[in-house]
């Protein structure tokens, strides 16, 4: 990418299936998160080794107890990057719901939902973030505007 500012890569998100098998060569360029994308952690190429990721669908089969992996992935200036990625995916009618609920536990979603119905909730979900983002970066340079609207004022109160 020779304006690695100007694309996107791959923005941050979790899969949606069980697992995924990741194969990336030496570019990289693939992160992690644990805390929300405050920081993120590169997930070094190792040749000839697959990238494990769990997706929601294993989220939910285990109630929570393993996190899907959210992840992004950087582009960079000097090297073309190739990846290939093979997601196992349930079918679209499968139930997704907890294998397993301990005693104490609570359930982490009320009833069981189809996968197709889980893609939808998170598609919409996703979009709807987006939507917000998008909101506050315009209330920003809104905002922005505005304090070069009030500078520009107060210098020419200064100069007259
Ligand atoms: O290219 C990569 O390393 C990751 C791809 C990925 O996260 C995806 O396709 O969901
Ligand atoms: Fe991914």
């Amino acid at each position: 990418m020779p304006s690695p500012d100007l694309t996107l890569g791959l923005k941050r998100h979790t899969d949606p299936g069980l697992i995924t098998l990741l194969l990336q060569d030496q570019v990289g360029g693939l992160q992690a998160t644990r805390d929300g994308g405050n920081t993120w952690i590169t997930v070094r190429p190792i040749p000839g080794a697959f990238v494990v990721n769990l997706g929601d669908y294993g989220h939910y089969l285990s109630n929570g107890r393993f996190k899907s992996a959210d992840h992004q992935v950087a582009v960079n200036s000097t090297s073309s990057r190739l990846s290939i990625a093979a997601f196992l995916n349930p079918a679209p009618n499968a139930q997704v719901y907890p294998v397993k609920i301990e005693e104490g536990e609570k359930a982490v979603m009320d009833e069981p939902i189809s996968f197709t119905e889980m893609y939808k909730r998170k598609m919409n979900n996703d979009l709807h973030l987006a939507r917000l983002k998008k909101i506050s970066k315009q209330e920003e340079s809104l905002l922005e505007d505005d304090n070069k609207d009030k500078s520009c004022k107060n210098l020419q109160q200064i100069l007259a």
